[in-house]
């Protein structure tokens, strides 16, 4: 696929049935430092699904911007307008991935001990092969993919400005997580973009 392939700094990385795209370094230090303290600011709440009948709370705090509601391990959010640094932000990866995206999904991981479980991306509304634009800002991560069936898996640092993006049929056949982990561990910000069907 030669989707992204005239960008310049943005890695192609090719594994059985996935596409992804990789910069470290998309924002600079000074931009990735403005944007973690603005996006800190933003009405960062702790939601909770229901999870073999009992009400769960959510092992990180999330936000959701964007034109409408979505349905996310069974918790709907009903979504905030698009504040102007996340339409920047949103026309930044847009223009880097030719791709347009009506919604965003922000996790903010408070220390190590916040996480996101193994899981793909592959809400019916997302279509069959989404594609879905990554940032992070603040503590670098463990990002790790691992094939359904195979059971291959990839690390990534997804350091503090990064842009990953998943694409093809990388939900399909991958998962992804964000680990736990012991070691002292300061706030990280991800936002994922999305183009949520609008029928
Ligand atoms: O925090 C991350 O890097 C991953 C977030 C994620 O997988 C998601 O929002 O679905
Ligand atoms: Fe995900």
């Amino acid at each position: 696929m030669t989707l992204f392939s005239g960008h310049q700094g943005l890695e192609h990385i090719q594994l059985p049935g996935a596409e992804l795209w990789y910069q470290p370094d998309f924002y600079s230090q000074i931009q990735a430092d403005n944007h973690l303290l603005a996006l800190q600011q933003l009405a960062w709440q702790q939601l909770s699904i229901r999870l073999y009948g009992k009400e769960v709370l959510q092992p990180r705090q999330q936000v959701w911007f964007g034109d409408k509601p979505y349905t996310y391990s069974g918790l709907t959010l009903t979504p905030a307008p698009w504040t102007a640094l996340l339409s920047q932000l949103k026309r930044d990866v847009e223009l880097t991935s030719g791709h347009s995206f009506n919604t965003v999904l922000g996790n903010l991981y408070r220390d190590g001990s916040d996480y996101m479980g193994w899981h793909s991306d592959d809400e019916v509304e997302l279509g069959p092969d989404p594609v879905i634009a990554s940032l992070s800002f603040g503590e670098t991560r463990r990002f790790l993919l691992r094939h359904k069936t195979t059971g291959e898996k990839l690390e990534l640092a997804l350091p503090h400005g990064a842009l990953l993006i998943m694409g093809g049929s990388t939900q399909h056949y991958w998962q992804h997580q964000v680990a736990k982990t012991q070691k002292p561990c300061r706030l990280r910000i991800n936002l994922t973009f999305r183009d949520v069907c609008m029928t």
